[in-house]
């Protein structure tokens, strides 16, 4: 059974059917997912939390079309993961910034742009694609608050600038899906914070979708438009929760309220799904 994440839709829908995946040896290998099913659609904010091991990464590199499920499949608004991501479809966040140390912040923003014109045609081809286009990276690099660092190494910046950069050049090819693995772990929580509220204004105006592994409850709740919860190994989907708080959320006691109590409700999930504690 596919867990609907909102209402169907023909190919705007991100689908994965009855995904699995083990890893080892022949006669040796150990699951990390089962029977994993959900589909969203075109636009949403969706966030995958659950314990460490549990397959979070391994759900977003299928998606990324970088490991093929055992069984099941994953549709990109109708396109495989391969075509998807040939045709620059899929943008990829990693855990660290991966800027490359000798090229300027533009530079680095400016790198998926260098993208052959056939990955253009291709994206054409597909169904449920967006038009080819670029979003310009001085005026991203402005609206993440770095017009002035444009020329510097990433070197001279700190590690929440760098993640902007990597949040600028993730943008930057309007991607028709942004899949983003724990981005902001290794930020603190005030840099945490307005990085998050920089991210959805990018996603508001942009108009992604977003799927974002996180191992925060409060990150999951205030960012997401719904937030799936992981069983532990081999992950398996436990709860699809909507988080139906209007925007933006971080202004306002009853907001707050509301904000902690989806986040006890997701904690009671994890609970329920076998995570001692999170
Ligand atoms: N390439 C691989 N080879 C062997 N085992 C792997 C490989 N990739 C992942 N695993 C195993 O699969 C399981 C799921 O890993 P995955 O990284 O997807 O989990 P996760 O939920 O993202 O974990 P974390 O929250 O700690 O990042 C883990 O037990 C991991 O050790």
């Amino acid at each position: 059974m596919v867990t609907e994440i909102d209402a169907p839709g023909s190919d705007d829908r991100l689908v994965v059917s009855g995904a699995a995946k083990s890893y080892g040896r022949p006669g040796a290998q150990r699951p990390a997912l089962a029977d994993v099913d959900f589909s969203m659609n075109r636009g949403q904010f969706v966030s995958i939390i659950g314990p460490s091991g549990c397959g979070k990464s391994t759900l977003l590199r299928l998606m990324a079309g970088l490991e093929h499920p055992d069984t099941g499949s994953v549709s990109i608004f109708g396109s495989t993961p391969a075509e998807a991501s040939a045709a620059k479809m899929i943008g990829f966040m990693p855990q660290v910034p991966a800027l490359l140390p000798w090229l300027s912040v533009l530079e680095n923003v400016r790198i998926p742009l260098k993208v052959n014109r056939r990955a253009d045609a291709r994206r054409r081809e597909l169904p449920g694609h967006r038009p080819p286009g670029t979003a310009d990276p001085v005026a991203l690099l402005t609206e993440l608050g770095l017009a002035d660092s444009v020329r510097a190494l990433p070197h001279q910046l700190s590690g929440g600038m760098q993640q902007r950069v990597a949040i600028a050049r993730a943008f930057a090819t309007q991607a028709d899906v942004l899949l983003m693995d724990e981005p902001f772990s290794a930020l603190d929580e005030f840099t945490r914070e307005a990085t998050q509220d920089q991210l959805l204004k990018l996603w508001q105006k942009l108009v992604t979708t977003v799927v974002f592994v996180t191992h925060s409850v409060s990150e999951a709740v205030v960012l997401s438009d719904t937030v799936v919860v992981m069983s532990p190994r081999p992950g398996r989907i436990a709860a699809v929760v909507p988080i139906d708080v209007p925007r933006p959320r971080r202004h306002g006691l009853v907001e707050a309220k509301v904000l902690h109590d989806y986040q006890d409700l997701i904690r009671s999930k994890l609970q329920s799904a076998g995570v001692s504690s999170s």
